[in-house]
């Protein structure tokens, strides 16, 4: 039978199954198996020729109990309905597991910003906030960066909320520059809290980081700081990749050299020419792989032939639910998504709450608080796993849906 790519519908049946070890019945489940509500726009917008493209656009608001919804904006082809909706639903998870008082939103344009002058993306990202302003707001609905969506595009966006709003609003988003109300550290703020969560495993498996073999899938913000971090703290990054390909290196690559190189779109390996395929970089012998780029990466296609004991999920939705059952039967550590890539979010809210109490914190408290944030998420998920033996997928999903859960009982929606 053929494996089931949907992560729509793969990210619902693990949603029924923490419900129910929760003891929850089936009109919850049936309340949180999907967003609340679900908004499709059409962007009108000048071309640098003069024509007029329309491009298509979504928001999802998965669940609001908690508090307004919160999640970033995906500029990218491939984007659809059903990965925003599913997006959606795992940033409800990642809220619930770093404890933020936020339920889960997300946001998509279909449309390639590396084949866009910077004049049409603006243009765009500008459009895209007119289409969905009603539905939006800093008590509602907080958007952020996700991929091909950066800090001047979150500017924009702010810029044009703030017009239609007429007052400033910098509430309205985050991943802001820092002049316009943005957070020390919430630019490397996912791949700091990867590397929280991978330090957190590793003395869990007994491996040392100095000399550990890192292999990184994806070389935009969250993997090339992440490539940073680990290579500071000692550790051997022996394999990188982007869009274009990947390289591979046993002695370490010089990180410093391909981020001094690497566009804005996270590619640098265009630049070499002995690359390997992507494919051949996560079946590499390493000790620690963190896929951090797209979806549907580990399937159960190459589940057997990942060397790595240790697996973190710093992108979102990289491991099929096969491949995450291959990997537990194969005795790999895989630390979820919505646990491991949480660090931005929580840097998003802290950044909201700067905007909203007027006053600024040093790049020193922000890490403290994250680090804080992230160690007790993960010792949480981790013990969730091992009391009661099941995968650290399922545990996360346990502890991120279990708030939602209740404020919604508690509201009295089910
Ligand atoms: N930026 C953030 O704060 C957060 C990002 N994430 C997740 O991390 C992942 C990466 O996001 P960012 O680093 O922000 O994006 P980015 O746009 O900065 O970088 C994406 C990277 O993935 C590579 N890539 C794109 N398509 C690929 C393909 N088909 N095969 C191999 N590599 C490919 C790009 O070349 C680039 O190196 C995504 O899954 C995103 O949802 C999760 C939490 C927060
Ligand atoms: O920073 C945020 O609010 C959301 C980040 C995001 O979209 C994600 O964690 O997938």
């Amino acid at each position: 039978m053929a494996e089931n790519l949907n992560l729509f519908t793969s990210t619902q049946e693990v949603i029924r199954e923490a419900l129910n070890k929760l003891g929850y019945d089936e009109s919850m489940y049936d309340l949180l198996k999907e967003p609340l509500r679900m908004l499709n726009v059409r962007i009108p917008v000048k071309m640098d020729d003069g024509t007029t493209k329309v491009f298509t656009g979504f928001r999802a608001q998965h669940n609001d109990a908690v508090g307004p919804t919160k999640g970033g904006v995906r500029f990218h082809p491939m984007v659809s309905e059903e990965e925003v909706k599913a997006l959606s639903m795992w940033m409800t998870l990642k809220c619930g597991i770093v404890d933020l008082p936020y339920g889960g939103g997300k946001g998509g344009v279909i449309c390639d910003p590396r084949q866009m002058s910077m004049g049409e993306v603006e243009r765009l990202s500008r459009g895209y906030v007119r289409s969905i302003s009603q539905f939006v707001g800093p008590t509602k609905d907080i958007p952020a960066p996700d991929v091909f969506t950066n800090a001047q595009i979150m500017a924009w966006m702010m810029d044009e909320y703030s017009r239609i709003d007429e007052f400033n609003s910098p509430g309205f988003i985050t991943g802001k520059p820092i002049v316009l109300g943005g957070s020390q550290g919430r630019d490397r703020a996912t791949a700091e809290g990867v590397t929280i969560v991978i330090q957190e495993a590793a003395k869990k498996r007994g491996l040392n980081i100095e000399g550990a073999r890192i292999v990184i899938q994806g070389f935009g913000n969250a993997g090339s700081f992440l490539a940073k971090f680990l290579h500071d703290l000692g550790a051997k990054v022996i394999g990188i990749s982007d869009a274009h390909g990947a390289l591979h290196d046993p002695e370490g690559l010089d990180i410093d050299y391909l981020l001094d190189r690497r566009d804005s779109f996270g590619t640098v390996t265009n630049l070499f020419e002995n690359t390997i395929s992507n494919r051949e970089l996560l079946e590499l012998e390493c000790d620690i792989l963190v896929p951090a780029a797209i979806e549907n990466q580990i399937t159960a296609d190459n589940a057997y032939d990942i060397k790595a004991s240790i697996v973190v999920e710093a992108a979102n939705g990289p491991t099929t639910a096969e491949a995450t059952k291959i990997l537990a039967e194969r005795g790999i550590l895989l630390v979820p998504d919505v646990l491991a890539s949480a660090g931005g979010v929580t840097v998003s809210y802290f950044e909201w709450v700067q905007n909203n109490q007027g006053y600024y914190w040093t790049e020193e408290e922000v890490r403290e608080k994250l680090y804080r944030k992230m160690v007790d998420a993960f010792e949480n998920v981790y013990t969730t796993a091992t009391t009661r033996n099941i995968n650290m997928r399922l545990a996360a999903y346990m502890v991120g849906v279990r708030r939602t859960a209740e404020a919604s009982r508690f509201r009295g929606w089910v």
